[in-house]
């Protein structure tokens, strides 16, 4: 028997396959990673067809390990509209694209009527492409209009409307919520980069569709034949604030199944990252929260919140993070402090190589610690002027005279009076030393601070 539906399926237009040539001798997207290595990469070109259904467009995007590419989806009758798809190419020496399949496919199972999960990527199809060196696993999304670090440049001096930031917190809290409780998920990477916002209007994705058949992307054939293209993600300015932001890129996701798995591998970017997990205390779904606080920051201030935490030359310095923390937030706990000492000599499962490619079997080697006194049980108290009270510890930090002269208090210049106290009693329920005392997701979401305030009659 015929298949006429398959007979009026959409069929593959001529797409240009690319404009202006560029120089040979320019590094173009991809090719700045300093692990480059060209074979690895899928050569996609606009036009193609993969997988007998998705037609490859413009690329919008790009990793260490992937490109992105926005692209027709052939599959649906002739006259439905059009459907864009974004796909993620991934390299074929790359494991990770399992790994993020894996973690999605269980995110949009897990519990599909909460209202979180919406607000968290998923995988829309998956399937294998074959390249001249290998197979390549792709990830088929929906298509987004970019990460809201580009967003947030689209205001006046970068800072989104208040109003409008309340949103997107509660919206991300949310989406935690889901990911921790019903996913028992942690994400581990959380920054403006891995949080994309949505069109706003089709019309925006269809105009710029459009303007890439009359101006294709410029490319280059690097030195061993492959094209590489240079992406476009700029979508120009918004139409209106109805976007709405998703949690993505779950490639350093981690699930934890039980009340009592942890992980203890170094996780998250640098500024980001949570106590515990310098510490080598391991970390479980608090390890977003505290990450996730310091990212208000950024969302609010339009600045990162530890500004001393590298050395002179520029690398991440954990005992300057660790005195910073000191400074905005006063000394650990005692629990954290005999965790830390019992946990010192812990050695990982399987040893982490570091960034400048030394092997490290614990947390302190890793983070080149100690950083804090073994010493038995020492009474510290502290009495300098950036310390309002005085705490007992255990153990002394031994690099006192790095703690810098700042308050958590002072470093909010963008809110004033009582919005000020509210966004900072919620900041103070997340940057919280003791991972247990940090609120949940679900209880952050209902701050009076992220409530949309009532218009008065
Ligand atoms: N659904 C999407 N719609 C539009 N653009 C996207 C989409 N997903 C990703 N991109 C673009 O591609 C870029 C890279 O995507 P993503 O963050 O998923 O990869 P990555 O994790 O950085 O890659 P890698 O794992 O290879 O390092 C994003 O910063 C964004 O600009």
């Amino acid at each position: 028997m015929r298949n006429f539906s398959a007979l009026l399926r959409k069929k593959p237009f001529a797409i240009p396959s690319s404009g202006v040539p560029l120089p040979p001798g320019i590094l173009v997207d991809e090719e700045i990673s300093p692990v480059y290595d060209s074979k690895n990469f899928y050569p996609a070109k606009p036009g193609e067809v993969l997988a007998d259904r998705y037609q490859t467009m413009v690329k919008v995007g790009w990793g260490v390990s992937s490109t992105v590419w926005l692209a027709r989806d052939l599959q649906g009758h002739i006259e439905e509209p059009e459907s864009i798809v974004a796909l993620k190419i991934a390299n074929n020496n790359t494991s990770s694209a399992g790994h993020e399949r894996e973690v999605e496919e269980h995110i949009s199972t897990a519990d599909p009527s909460h209202r979180g999960r919406s607000l968290i990527r998923t995988l829309l199809d998956y399937f294998e492409v074959k390249g001249p060196e290998g197979s390549h696993s792709c990830l088929v999304y929906m298509p987004m209009r970019e990460p809201l670090s580009m967003y947030q440049r689209r205001f006046d001096d970068s800072k989104m409307p208040l109003p409008l930031i309340k949103t997107y917190i509660r919206a991300l809290l949310t989406g935690l919520d889901y990911l921790h409780k019903e996913c028992r998920t942690v994400h581990t990477d959380l920054k403006l980069e891995n949080i994309m916002v949505s069109f706003e209007d089709p019309a925006v994705l269809a105009d710029f569709m459009e303007n890439q058949l009359e101006n294709p992307m410029p490319f280059k054939i690097d030195s061993v034949g492959r094209p590489v293209y240079q992406s476009r993600n700029d979508f120009g300015p918004l139409k209106s604030l109805r976007s709405i932001p998703q949690l993505v890129d779950f490639g350093l996701a981690t699930r934890l199944e039980e009340d009592d798995d942890w992980g203890v591998w170094p996780i998250q970017p640098d500024h980001y990252r949570a106590p515990e997990v310098i510490l080598g205390n391991g970390w479980q779904m608090h390890a977003d929260i505290w990450n996730l606080g310091v990212l208000l920051w950024d969302m609010i201030e339009g600045k990162e919140l530890f500004r001393h935490i590298h050395d002179q030359e520029g690398r991440y310095d954990a005992k300057l993070h660790l005195a910073e923390m000191i400074a905005l937030l006063g000394l650990p706990p005692p629990e954290i402090m005999q965790r830390y000492q019992y946990m010192r000599e812990y050695s990982w499962p399987e040893p982490v190589r570091r960034e400048d490619g030394r092997i490290c079997e614990t947390a302190e080697e890793y983070f080149c610690g100690p950083f804090f006194d073994a010493k038995g049980i020492t009474e510290l108290h502290i009495s300098n002027e950036s310390f309002s009270d005085s705490h007992t510890i255990l153990g002394r930090f031994l690099y006192e005279d790095l703690i810098p002269n700042r308050k958590l208090d002072d470093t909010i210049s963008f809110l004033e009076g009582d919005e000020k106290e509210a966004f900072l009693d919620l900041a103070k329920g997340m940057l919280v030393w003791h991972p247990n005392f940090r609120k949940p997701a679900a209880e952050l979401a209902a701050h009076p601070f992220l409530q949309p305030k009532q218009k008065s009659a």
